[in-house]
């Protein structure tokens, strides 16, 4: 019981005993009034016990001082900052400050110690609070920072303490408060997006984002996959990959795919597609399909021919198309029979024949060459839900005319049938294709989307591909890129903040930057690895 209950308790009997002099009292009333005054005191007392009263606090030089309940608190904060040296990362900091808290646990020198963190405006500082109860020992608390400070050189190589000035606000110190456990984390800004940025609208799953907390699933609309995909990245970085996971996660939702593999790197990988390679190639005319135009612009930007040259190219077209007669022999008869009337007619001519010959090479005639006069094949049966494996053509002009024709085909089928399906066309190495301004594939991107088309571009080399169609890819999924001339263009079309341009060279194999309709800003993710 307090020291003071007894004087007290003496007061009162004394007063009472002097009252009972003068005034006659029942031994029952003595009983109650005498219970009832120690009822007061005790709950006096007892309140005031339980009363935490700072009544000071001084702080001076980086050291305070706390008066609290006629006790003396002394000591002093300091925050916690990572260090990292250039070249050298892969610091721990966590465990570093696990075996900081740790050694000091183990001082047996009267301080306490505590790791306080603070959590406002997106921002989270830990500080390390040094604390003992002692008065005029402002001394002995410097002393102690600078032994904390030798045993975190020691144990804790990348933490840096530093300490904390006096300021305007006040904070409850964690000793009034109970024995609280803190979290413990470094300053650092909290750099996940706002909610309003989650993409969580989306039916195709592809990977997950890292915020500091936790991992969330994150993906793409199929409904966005017509206003088309690029995946880019240096070699290795995970582009063939992430097209796998997003094929599958396609074909479980029931949309199409075909996939011109340049390289052939994904036969195999996807069981549910057909395989289509030199073993059962389709057969494509070039002078039978469609729009003459067309042709001649992919013909004319393959052989790289002159505008002359496509001019007679498109006049030979015209009288093919007359005669209905679409085989390679009438192609090059009426090329050879072209009137050398001017000297200037006659150096087309030859120039023509001279880059046209390729069309009539061996491996050309195993491609292109349709004797049979059949102008109609079943285009969903043949090329829905394919691999196109185009590595056994040899000759890379053949094998971009062959791909570019493919392309026509399907192109054409769903701008004239509207089959009210969906497909992805997965262009492989798609440099290769719409490298250079090429009127029919910039036409092409920016009107099949209305149709139900989708093409998903993958490339390593987005500088090498036209500007109009990095433009029309709605959905970007951007790798790590090495070159700088890559990652400007990208992040000019992404118009990317300084910190995410940064990051672009510094990705890690299946990290990937995804900027996409359903989310606000691009944001770093996961892909998931194959399925
Ligand atoms: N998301 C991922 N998770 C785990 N591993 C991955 C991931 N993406 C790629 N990898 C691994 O990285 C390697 C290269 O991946 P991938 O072939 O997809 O890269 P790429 O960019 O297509 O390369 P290239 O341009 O040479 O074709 C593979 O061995 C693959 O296992």
């Amino acid at each position: 019981m307090n020291s003071r209950l007894f004087p007290i308790l003496l007061m009162g009997i004394g007063v009472f005993i002097l009252l009972s002099q003068f005034i006659r009292f029942s031994l029952t009333l003595v009983l109650i009034v005498t219970a009832l005054l120690l009822l007061v005191i005790i709950s006096y007392l007892y309140i005031r016990k339980k009363k935490t009263i700072i009544s000071n606090i001084i702080q001076k030089q980086n050291v305070f001082e706390i008066s609290s309940n006629n006790k003396v608190f002394t000591g002093s904060i300091l925050k916690l900052w990572g260090k990292l040296e250039v070249d050298k990362g892969g610091a721990n900091f966590q465990k570093e400050l696990e075996s900081l808290m740790e050694t000091l646990s183990r001082r047996d020198v009267g301080f306490e110690y505590y790791v306080l963190t603070s959590l406002s405006k997106r921002k989270a500082i830990s500080t390390l609070i040094v604390i003992k109860e002692c008065s005029n020992c402002r001394d002995l608390v410097l002393e102690e920072i600078e032994n904390i400070k030798n045993i975190a050189n020691a144990v804790s190589p990348h933490i840096h303490l530093e300490t904390v000035s006096s300021s305007e606000r006040s904070l409850p110190v964690p000793g009034t408060w109970g024995n609280l456990s803190y979290a413990k984390i470094f300053e650092k800004i909290i750099d996940s997006p706002k909610n309003t940025f989650l993409p969580n609208n989306f039916d195709i799953e592809i990977g997950y984002m890292k915020t500091d907390v936790l991992e969330l699933k994150t993906g793409i609309r199929s409904s966005d996959i017509t206003r088309h995909i690029g995946i880019f990245g240096t070699t290795g970085s995970g582009k063939s990959t992430t097209a796998t996971t997003l094929i599958k996660s396609l074909l479980e939702k029931g949309i199409y795919v075909t996939i011109l593999d340049w390289h052939g790197e994904h036969v195999n990988k996807i069981s549910r597609l057909t395989l289509l390679n030199s073993e059962n190639l389709i057969k494509i005319n070039p002078f039978k399909l469609g729009d003459i135009e067309e042709i001649v612009e992919i013909l004319g930007d393959v052989l790289q021919l002159t505008d002359p040259q496509r001019f007679l190219l498109y006049s030979i077209l015209i009288k093919m198309r007359r005669a209905n007669r679409f085989d390679m022999k009438m192609f090059s008869s009426l090329l050879r029979n072209i009137d050398e009337t001017t000297g200037w007619i006659r150096e087309v001519k030859y120039g023509l024949l001279r880059k046209a010959y390729l069309l009539f090479t061996r491996e050309a005639r195993q491609l292109f060459d349709d004797n049979n006069d059949k102008d109609k094949f079943d285009v969903e049966k043949l090329l829905f839900n394919t691999i196109i494996d185009l590595s056994f053509i040899r000759n890379l002009r053949l094998r971009k005319i062959y791909g570019m024709l493919i392309i026509k085909i399907l192109s054409d089928y769903f701008m004239k049938n509207r089959p009210l399906k969906t497909l992805l066309l997965v262009v492989e190495e798609a440099h290769n294709y719409f490298e250079k301004d090429n009127d029919f594939l910039e036409k092409l991107i920016s009107e099949v989307r209305k149709f139900g088309l989708g093409l998903c571009i993958i490339s390593q080399s987005p500088s090498s591909i036209t500007e109009e169609v990095l433009k029309n890819t709605n959905i970007k999924i951007i790798h790590t890129i090495k070159s700088d001339v890559d990652k400007r263009i990208l992040a000019e079309s992404l118009s990317l903040s300084p910190s995410l341009y940064e990051i672009l060279d510094k990705l890690d194999v299946g990290e990937a930057l995804l900027s996409a309709p359903n989310i606000k800003i691009p944001i770093i993710i996961k892909i998931k690895g194959n399925p």
